[in-house]
């Protein structure tokens, strides 16, 4: 099998969020929560995610937004941060491999992860 190359520019970065979010609209669990949220907004959507894993991943001030806020009122629990990390990894297992590859997976685990936190912590009436 061929050797994957690492992601290392703004292409690279356009491969993988197009791809990932070509698969996130095809899976059953989280297809209809996005397409009901952003219906006519996917580019828009797009553009934001190119910017924001560009400052992840290259430390380029692209994305200055706050990504938690937009995720507080999803219908959405583990399961789906689950699914949405294994769509992920599985994504970009396959068209990359490398240090900035393992850096993607583990910041967007990180994030998957204080995510859910954050959103069992706010539906907790005493929280709120
Ligand atoms: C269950 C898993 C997830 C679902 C269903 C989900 C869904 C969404 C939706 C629908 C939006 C668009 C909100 C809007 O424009 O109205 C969004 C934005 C965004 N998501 Fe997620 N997301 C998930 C997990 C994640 C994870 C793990 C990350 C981090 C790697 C992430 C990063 C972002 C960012 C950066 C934005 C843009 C925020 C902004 O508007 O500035 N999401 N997400």
């Amino acid at each position: 099998m061929a050797t994957l190359k690492d992601i290392s520019n703004l292409e690279d970065i356009k491969l993988m969020v197009n791809t990932f979010y070509d698969n996130v609209r095809k899976d059953d669990l989280l297809g209809p929560i996005f397409n009901d949220k952003l219906q006519d907004r996917w580019s828009e959507h797009l553009e934001k995610m190119y910017g924001f894993w560009q400052t992840i991943l290259f430390d380029v001030r692209a994305y200055s937004g706050s990504p938690f806020p937009p995720h507080k009122q999803l219908p959405v629990d583990k399961t789906h941060f689950d699914r949405w990390i294994q769509i992920f990894n599985t994504t970009i297992d396959k068209q990359f491999s490398g240090t900035i590859t393992e850096e993607a997976k583990m910041r967007a685990t990180n994030m998957a992860f204080m995510f859910n936190h954050k959103i069992e912590y706010f539906r907790n009436p005493e929280n709120q």
